[in-house]
């Protein structure tokens, strides 16, 4: 028929009267390919290729299994009760693959339908969780199958506990003792607060129950902590680093003290990523060789010890990315793909989780994913590139920097600062300058950061998780997973590298459907990225004003500059840097303040909420 289409392209045929005809042009059903089959260099029209005929089963099998699908939906969907498509839609979750499995409407049906241990279920509810959210609900669905998921859903919503049960589930403790490591369940998290993090929901969910999960190195870590500290920092001797690392360095985004002389680059301008200290091959080797289930790391870290042989992957039946889109940028990617690669048993399963997920990055995931056979599933909750609605999205202009300070001062004045407050800056120093500055006007202020050792950033993020630190300073390094449960107010003080950066930071208020505020500090320097930020805030739902939907969105080269490097900036301190913001400068300042120094505002001007606590 393409052919009379083709010819009477306008002209409307009359297909009863000839009828005749039209049975001549219609194509012929392809005939199953037999020894008598055309040569192929006779077959002009490609009719009689096996290849042919493959694609015309694909696609009837295919049909088949729609239906079949479909029809299963309606039996399990009438026996249950449940209205899938409207539970979907009322969570806002949009699957999409081959065949995607129902979601789990509620935690009874886990315990009936799927095999979930009561225990788990007394965790969850002692845990004080009642329904599952739209990506628990999306997730357990898919990775209860047995099938790869890529998943986006809004900061805070719960995508922890979305991955840890089905891991739970699927997979009973391992008995086996072996002389490494063999988990059959990995988790990589960018950095070690999101690890240690995880180890504590999946320890709490899965508590009682004889799972072994840990957090690789964190033994030893513990082990160590008697022995006297010794600062690791960037003049302290280091590993040998692995290929891939020293790689890495190229790229920018690592902490090398040979390669910058000056702090001025590596802290006014170089992203904080990698900072966590690897895990050193002696270190590595010192680990227990217990069986283990869930074991939870950083990349760089697993790296190490599958290379120094204490960690086998070979048996991970699932593996999970947590703050996937991270783990696949310029920086990580090589890592992940090694880890990718270490995974080699023929059931391994994956799982990629992020609040954001940049379609170039969702492709570079894709292509490693293969989802039990007939591919996985993408799950979204909500809009892609959309902050959490229950957040008060602003901005507010301030001019130059000289008067971010002043801004930052009369918010308190104005009584619009409510701790706990999280004020995010785009590098360490300036980190250590806000923070002297406002313990100088009177506010309980600590600042973590990638140069804190480890003991250090958990003093101060369990400070302000019991409200002893009200406002917290904080590089990109806390930008990420962090769960503050009453965070009520962040900051950007320093204007976002990237839109994605933004949704992240914001997302450490307003989580779990509390409600949370955001503001967004901006420069005539900032001006330019403004209407990034502006698409964000109207894809969640805020209002702006007019003037800032009419702006000029900026260009691919412009976005590209900022995400690289940040805006080089003005000093915060009124010391002009002097201050470093390290032990000897904080009681400087304290010293000075009880000496009379005056403060700008008086802490009482700032009220803490005592009701609040945050988890740790
Ligand atoms: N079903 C639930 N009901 C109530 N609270 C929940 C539920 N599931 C998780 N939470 C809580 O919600 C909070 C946020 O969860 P989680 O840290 O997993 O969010 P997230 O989606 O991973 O956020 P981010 O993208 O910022 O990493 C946690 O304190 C968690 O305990």
């Amino acid at each position: 028929m393409d052919a009379f289409r083709t010819l009477m392209g306008g002209a409307r045929f009359d297909k009863k009267r000839f009828n005749q005809d039209v049975q001549v042009f219609e194509p012929k059903k392809p005939v199953a390919s037999t020894s008598t089959s055309l040569p192929s260099e006779l077959d002009f029209f490609g009719t009689d290729q096996p290849a042919a005929d493959e694609a015309v089963d694909r696609a009837t099998a295919k049909k088949n299994r729609k239906r079949k699908r479909a029809e299963d939906a309606a039996a399990a969907a009438e026996a249950a009760g449940i209205d899938y498509p409207a539970l979907l839609r009322q969570h806002r979750i949009k699957l999409t693959g081959l065949e995607p499995p129902n979601p789990v409407a509620s935690f009874a049906e886990l315990t009936s339908s799927h095999n979930c241990p009561q225990l788990i279920a007394d965790n969850w509810s002692k845990m004080g969780m009642k329904a599952p959210t739209g990506i628990q609900m999306a997730s357990w669905g898919i990775m209860l199958e047995k099938r790869d998921v890529l998943a986006c859903a809004p900061t805070g919503s719960g995508k922890t506990l979305s991955f840890i049960l089905p891991l739970l589930v699927l997979n009973p403790p391992n008995t086996t003792a072996s002389a490494a490591i063999r988990p059959t369940s990995i988790i990589i998290e960018p950095t070690r607060e999101l690890a240690m993090q995880v180890l504590r929901e999946t320890s709490k969910l899965g508590a009682g129950g004889g799972w072994n999960i840990k957090v690789l190195g964190e033994d030893e870590r513990a082990a160590k902590s008697g022995e006297p500290k010794k600062r690791k920092g960037r003049k302290g001797k280091r590993t040998k680093k692995p290929k891939t690392e020293r790689k890495d360095k190229k790229a920018g985004s690592d902490d090398d003290e040979e390669s910058e002389s000056e702090e001025e680059v590596e802290e006014k301008e170089k992203p904080e990523e990698q900072e966590d200290e690897p895990v050193g091959e002696k270190e590595a080797a010192a680990e227990p060789s217990t069986p283990t289930d869930i074991l939870i790391t950083t990349p760089l870290r697993l790296i190490y010890a599958i290379k120094a042989g204490t960690v086998d992957p070979t048996n991970v039946r699932h593996l999970i990315l947590d703050e996937a889109d991270k783990l696949f940028e310029l920086n990580f990617v090589e890592q992940t793909d090694e880890i990718i690669a270490a995974c080699t048993h023929p059931d391994l399963r994956k799982g990629m989780f992020s609040a954001t997920m940049p379609s170039s990055v969702e492709e570079m995931a894709k292509s490693v994913m293969s989802g039990g056979g007939i591919g996985a599933i993408r799950a979204i909750v909500g809009h892609k590139d959309a902050a959490t609605e229950t957040i008060k999205q602003s901005l507010q202009f301030v001019g130059t920097e000289d008067h971010k300070l002043l801004s930052l001062r009369t918010l308190i004045g104005e009584g619009k600062f409510t701790p706990p407050v999280l004020i995010f800056v785009q590098s360490i120093q300036r980190a250590k300058e806000l923070s002297t500055e406002l313990l100088f006007d009177g506010i309980n202020a600590d600042a973590i950061h990638a140069e804190r050792t480890p003991e250090e950033r958990d003093e101060v993020v369990r400070g302000f998780a019991e409200g002893k630190i009200w406002c917290l300073i904080s590089t990109d390094v806390m930008g990420r997973g962090v769960d503050f449960k009453g965070v009520k107010l962040v900051i950007n003080y320093d204007f976002p590298q990237s839109p994605g950066s933004y949704i992240h930071r914001i997302g450490r208020t307003g989580r779990a459907g509390k409600e949370g505020r955001a503001i967004t500090f901006f420069t005539k320097a900032d001006a330019v990225h403004l209407k990034s930020i502006v698409n964000v805030m109207r894809a969640s739902g805020c209002d702006v004003p007019q003037w800032m939907v009419d702006l000029k969105p900026p260009t691919q080269d412009e976005k590209k500059k900022l995400r690289m490097k940040p805006i080089a900036r003005k000093d915060i301190s009124r010391t002009n840097g002097a201050g470093n913001g390290d032990k000897a400068d904080r009681k400087r300042v304290k010293r000075d303040r009880v000496m009379g120094g005056k403060s700008a505002f008086k802490a009482k001007k700032v009220k803490v909420d005592k009701e609040v606590k945050m988890d740790e």
